[in-house]
């Protein structure tokens, strides 16, 4: 690349919370010349015909229609992680431009993730932590009781590369599995876990200790997870979510645990994110909640980098564009 430009590539911040991370971008700055969005609105006229990519960590920056109308010689949209549901697909494919992903190195982490929920909530550790540290709260663990994970049902909703990432998990835990899914797995993928097959989500629900979803936000999932569906739930169950905050109607779930229609709730989405800070759902001793951190891990985040850095490369270069999303 030496003599040549860079690409201009956008992005929300550098070093910000949200935006390129601080140890990121000194890969990022040999690749490309990062505009941040702030520089970017200040010199709109010169840049926004220079910027050809848009590097997307976290969501950030939105993409709307009046910002695909400036950028002209826009062609490839990098978004880290595997959900997509942030971005219309169908407007920047009429825009010409190519979207990516980084589906496959997120589902490790978090598959991770569900399975600390999991053991985090039943374990009660985020009450335990605050009784053991806290001088004000009593201290009783002698009282202190928790529920079981090994011999109890877990009850996957979605059981794409994450939801069966959890299976595996959750078999060296000894837990008997369930999974609803749009299609049934593989009888051999099914044994190896000893998973089994929900047609209906209710029997998995009425059945299961701990629900967990790790489906993809659509609009066949959007609130799948009601006041109906929480009440089928075992009133000693936990519901877990590593997807997405709109897979569940919040007020129903809100309801039911304030009525203990069900036990408990670990939730790593919320909508929105961050909720606002007097939410009922953060004030609850049966919630834990994290912020949306599933796949950030050290590791995991720099590999996201790097394959957004080579989506972005290959669409410039008018090559086929790794792990390109299709509309
Ligand atoms: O979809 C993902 O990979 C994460 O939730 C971040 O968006």
């Amino acid at each position: 690349m030496e003599g040549q430009e860079l690409p201009y590539v956008l992005v929300d911040t550098i070093g910000g919370r949200i935006g390129v991370y601080e140890d990121h971008v000194g890969f990022l700055n040999k690749c490309f010349h990062l505009i941040t969005m702030k520089e970017y609105l200040e010199n709109k006229t010169f840049l926004s015909k220079k910027i050809t990519a848009i590097y997307m960590w976290y969501h950030k920056p939105h993409i709307n229609e009046e910002l695909l109308q400036s950028l002209p010689n826009l062609k490839v949209v990098a978004s880290s992680g595997v959900g997509i549901d942030h971005l219309d697909l169908k407007l920047l494919s009429s825009y010409g431009v190519k979207v990516s992903n980084t589906p496959s190195v997120v589902s490790i982490d978090t598959a991770d993730m569900g399975m600390a929920l999991l053991l985090a909530s039943s374990r009660r550790l985020v009450e335990g932590h605050e009784m053991a540290v806290s001088p004000e709260t009593e201290y009783f663990p002698a009282d202190w009781l928790g529920v079981e994970v090994s011999g109890a049902t877990l009850g996957i909703v979605g059981m794409g590369v994450i939801g069966y990432k959890v299976a595996e998990r959750a078999k060296a835990f000894e837990m008997k599995i369930l999974y609803h899914n749009r299609n049934q797995r593989k009888k051999e993928e099914e044994s190896a876990v000893g998973a089994v097959y929900c047609k209906k989500i209710d029997n998995l629900l009425q059945q299961s200790d701990f629900v967990l979803l790790a489906v993809n936000l659509t609009p066949q999932t959007h609130k799948l997870i009601g006041k109906r569906e929480l009440e089928l739930m075992k009133p000693t169950a936990t519901l877990i979510n590593i997807s997405r905050g709109l897979v569940v109607d919040q007020d129903a779930l809100v309801e039911a645990l304030q009525n203990k229609v069900i036990k408990a709730a670990a939730l790593d989405v919320t909508y929105p994110e961050p909720l606002p800070r007097d939410h009922p759902l953060l004030k609850m001793k049966n919630v834990i909640i994290t912020p949306h951190i599933g796949s950030a891990t050290k590791k995991t985040r720099w590999v996201m980098m790097e394959e957004m850095v080579e989506s972005i490369q290959a669409g410039l270069a008018g090559l086929p564009v790794p792990r390109e999303v299709l509309p």
